[in-house]
């Protein structure tokens, strides 16, 4: 049998060694170019492949009742290399995967290095890969050395690439409290698709509002790191900054009352409002419009739930800014990841707008078998978007909303997110054995174990349909 040329991959970290093992797992010969230990990011250590540069945990292991706990289980039932090595070198840590990180890191690099259709080099890709290459995967993650960056950044056009996340906090549509909060678009606009009844809005008082910028200002935030310099730009300050720039910065800027009618009471003016845009079609997740923030994570959920109809809000995703290099995925990829404009070109990991060690090496995944599909001749199949490996696709190639123009202290609107059951679509909750509806936490609990249950089932038919076989 004559072999498929080989996929090249730049990017040894979790999406590229992922994605390697997925394709050579597959019979295709991959080339894998890693630039550790020629040049280093300013986070990577070692000159291991995946090396992880932060915490050492995966997070979540519980696949009945946790997103990421399922992506676990949905890339173990693929034959994940990152999975694989991760269980096999786990340390204590509770309900959580964590990992013993050189161990870690020195079994995937084995695992590469010793199979015969992976081929390792070391060096830097300083531009976009040579067309001879064929089809190539950037997997060169959050600080893509900066010859790449500058290249992709030429081909998709500089907006469309960003170095630093300015991330909002987004919340569950279900944890709001409708009683407090309405729907409304300022002056009743409909714009380009909206109802005019398009965001959600939480009014304040006086006394509410004075007493949160207190707690804004009076919250731990944490700070940048010395290579990240102090990235603030025009449109998207932290909101803490715009509070410490005056306590009414914000009632002029993304709190503003203007144009809102709180229908419960008329004739009473909020004197601010925070208000919530639809982050994803399914209507399950909203974005606090203009509320990228630094805050410490515990301090956000506290001072974020102070606001008049946040009371008891369960987060999908809390703010950030970070350095971060990716794309406007949703507007630049196919369905299976690759470039538009470019399509030989496919990206993986967090440089597509996903977010995390397991997320990073869950796109891997995907482009590492929709590449291999191809190099053998047949179409690459998405996974069912009610599996996580397919929700976490779906948020990085159409599943979030775009929005069009800017709103005050708005940057743009696709942000990185990690795996959530808000990206899921939704599902009815079960009922008790009597037939009865069930409530509060009970119901959460139960939704999140019917959406697990039908993510498996429908995972194991994916595979069982579009499983690449290795070429003997
Ligand atoms: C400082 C920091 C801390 C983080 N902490 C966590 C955390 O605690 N938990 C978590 O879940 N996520 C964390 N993340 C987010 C994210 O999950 C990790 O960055 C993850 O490693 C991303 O996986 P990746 O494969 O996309 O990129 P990486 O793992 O970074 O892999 C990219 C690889 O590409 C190589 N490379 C880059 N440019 C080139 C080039 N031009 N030519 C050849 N090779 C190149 C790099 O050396 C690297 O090995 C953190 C991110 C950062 C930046």
């Amino acid at each position: 049998m004559t072999q498929s040329p080989p996929v090249h991959i730049v990017g040894g970290g979790l999406a590229g060694s992922e994605a390697a093992w997925q394709i050579a797992k597959a019979g295709v010969p991959v080339i894998l170019h890693e630039m550790r230990p020629v040049r280093a990011t300013e986070a990577h250590q070692t000159d291991g492949l995946a090396e992880l540069v932060c915490s050492n945990s995966f997070r979540s292991d519980d696949r009945e009742t946790n997103a990421v706990g399922l992506l676990h289980e949905e890339m173990r039932r693929a034959g994940s290399l990152i999975m694989a090595s991760g269980d096999a070198h786990q340390v204590p840590a509770g309900g959580a995967l964590a990992v013993d990180r050189d161990n870690f890191s020195a079994a995937v690099t084995a695992a590469l290095e010793a199979h015969p259709l992976v081929t390792i080099r070391r060096e830097e890709v300083d531009g976009l890969p040579p067309e001879d290459w064929g089809a190539t995967i950037l997997a060169t993650g959050p600080l893509t050395a900066p010859g790449l960056a500058a290249a992709i950044g030429g081909l998709t056009g500089e907006t469309e690439l960003a170095f630093f996340d300015a991330i909002a906090p987004i919340v569950h549509f279900d944890s709001i409290d409708m009683g407090i909060a309405w729907k409304q678009s300022r002056y009743d606009k409909a714009g380009p698709g909206g109802t005019g009844a398009d965001y959600i809005n939480c009014p304040m008082n006086r006394d509410e509002y004075e007493a949160f910028i207190d707690a804004l200002l009076a919250g731990e935030k944490t700070s940048f790191k010395d290579w990240e310099k102090t990235p603030y730009f025009d449109g998207c300050l932290p909101i803490e900054v715009m509070a410490e720039r005056g306590r009414e910065t914000l009632r002029f800027g993304p709190m503003k009352p203007v144009g809102l009618t709180d229908p419960r009471h008329p004739d009473v003016k909020p004197h601010a409002i925070v208000q919530l845009r639809q982050d994803n079609a399914f209507g399950t997740l909203w974005n606090m419009v203009g509320f990228q923030t630094k805050l410490k994570h515990g301090e956000q959920a506290r001072v974020f739930r102070m606001i008049p109809g946040l009371g008891q809000a369960e987060f999908a995703r809390l703010g950030g800014l970070h350095r971060n290099t990716y794309l406007n995925s949703p507007k630049l990829l196919d369905a299976t990841l690759r470039l538009k404009v470019r399509p030989q070109l496919r990206f993986a990991g967090q440089i597509t707008g996903c977010e995390g060690y397991v997320e990073s090496a869950a796109v891997g995944l995907l482009a590492g078998r929709f590449a291999a599909a191809e190099a053998l001749g047949r179409a690459p199949a998405p996974p069912p978007v009610t599996t996580a490996l397919g929700a976490l696709l779906g948020h990085i190639t159409g599943g979030h909303l775009a929005v069009e123009g800017e709103e005050a202290g708005t940057p743009r609107s696709f942000q990185p997110m990690n795996v959530n059951f808000g990206l899921f679509p939704p599902i009815e909750a079960p009922t008790t054995k009597d037939g009865k509806r069930l409530r509060g936490n009970e119901k959460t609990v139960e939704k999140k174990r019917a959406m697990s249950r039908r993510a498996l089932t429908d995972l194991d038919l994916w595979l069982s349909g579009t499983a690449v076989q290795a070429a003997e």
